[in-house]
């Protein structure tokens, strides 16, 4: 495998957000804003992202991370707040800075009739030191659809031909935007494989994602982002950790007798300060579990005279701290 620059980790982030403000006239259909109001897509949002790390801001649809991004890459200028990429205002970004960045952006962006591997060869000969295309091309399968026209790619080879040429000019910094959109499970494992690989040699590598499967596996560091705020950001250790008042899971699957033989008890002082999930016969218990509450969950089973199918404790997930935060599920 050829060696790729592989820049030596500067002390400051690649990029830093501080309380930054975006609003948009209230256009877009299904923006949730009445006629004439102005949508505050970010809204005091900061973050810092660094070399050698993969920063992902996870939120659920609308939640102001595709804007975060543009703003961040100077392609949105924003209303309030400041913006530093690699040291500098992206608005006002040098061509100089501009090759120090890739971006992959959530519709690819890509110009629609031509064929990959033409487009790829024109982007490289953009850059002054471009990235080893042939492996590049090789890794993510592009020659395999290099007779198909961009317009009649399928959305998961448009991704990876996106990705491609993100990568092409061999940036410092990369930003994707929903990198496993449309991706079949074998082409997703090669593309997280590559941002594992971009990471190694040092890049800051900045994505979106509304999965929470991709920030678990691929994040250092996880950017909680709703309402265009930042609600929580660290590790996905550290956000999933059960401190204090926020501990595991309870899981209870029940038998199909347990159900009738008498109802599960609610309202008992012991849940009160627990989170009650039902669906059929699975019951979720989540927030300071204690031994008094798991007590009277097996008190609970003893009176019902049948064993459950199942009873597990779990770590919490991304999925339950973005539940405890904002009080709703993420998709
Ligand atoms: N150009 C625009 N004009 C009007 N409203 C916009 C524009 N761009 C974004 N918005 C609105 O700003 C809010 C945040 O949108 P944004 O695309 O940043 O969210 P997101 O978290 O990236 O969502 P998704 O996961 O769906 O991509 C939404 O309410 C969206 O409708």
């Amino acid at each position: 495998m050829p060696v790729q620059n592989s820049p030596a980790p500067p002390a400051a982030p690649a990029l830093s957000i501080e309380r930054l403000v975006k609003h948009f006239p209230a256009r877009r259909r299904g923006s949730g804003a009445a006629a004439g109001d102005a949508v505050r897509a970010v809204d005091g949002l900061s973050l810092t992202a660094r070399h050698g790390e993969v920063t992902a801001l996870l939120g659920p649809n609308g939640a102001g991370k595709t804007t975060t991004l543009e703003c961040a890459q100077g392609l949105q200028r924003p209303d309030a707040g400041t913006v530093r990429l690699l040291g500098q205002d992206p608005w006002r970004a040098s061509p100089a800075l501009r090759a120090r960045v890739g971006v992959m952006l959530q519709d690819g962006g890509l110009p629609q009739a031509v064929r990959p591997l033409e487009l790829l060869r024109h982007v490289c000969a953009l850059h002054r030191s471009p990235r080893d295309m042939d492996e590049l091309v090789e890794r993510l399968g592009i020659a395999a659809f290099d007779r198909t026209v961009v317009r009649r790619l399928s959305g998961g080879q448009r991704q990876r031909l996106a990705l491609a040429a993100a990568l092409a000019g061999d940036p410092e910094v990369v930003f994707l935007d929903e990198p496993s959109a449309g991706l079949d499970p074998q082409s997703r494992h090669i593309v997280f494989d590559l941002i594992g690989q971009l990471r190694r040699e040092g890049r800051c590598i900045i994505l979106t994602t509304h999965l929470l499967d991709d920030a678990q596996r691929l994040a250092d560091r996880v950017c909680i982002v709703d309402h265009g705020r930042v609600m929580a950001e660290g590790s996905v250790a550290e956000l999933v950790a059960p401190g204090a008042d926020a501990p595991s899971v309870l899981e209870l699957v029940l038998a199909p007798a347990q159900l009738e033989a008498r109802p599960f008890p609610w309202e008992a002082p012991e849940f009160a300060a627990v989170r009650v999930g039902r669906a059929e016969r699975t019951v979720t218990l989540s927030g300071p579990l204690t031994p008094p509450l798991l007590e009277a969950v097996t008190r609970w089973i003893g009176t019902t005279g049948t064993m459950p199918e199942a009873l597990s404790l779990q770590p919490r997930t991304l999925e339950d701290v973005f539940l405890e935060i904002s009080g709703r599920e993420i998709r």
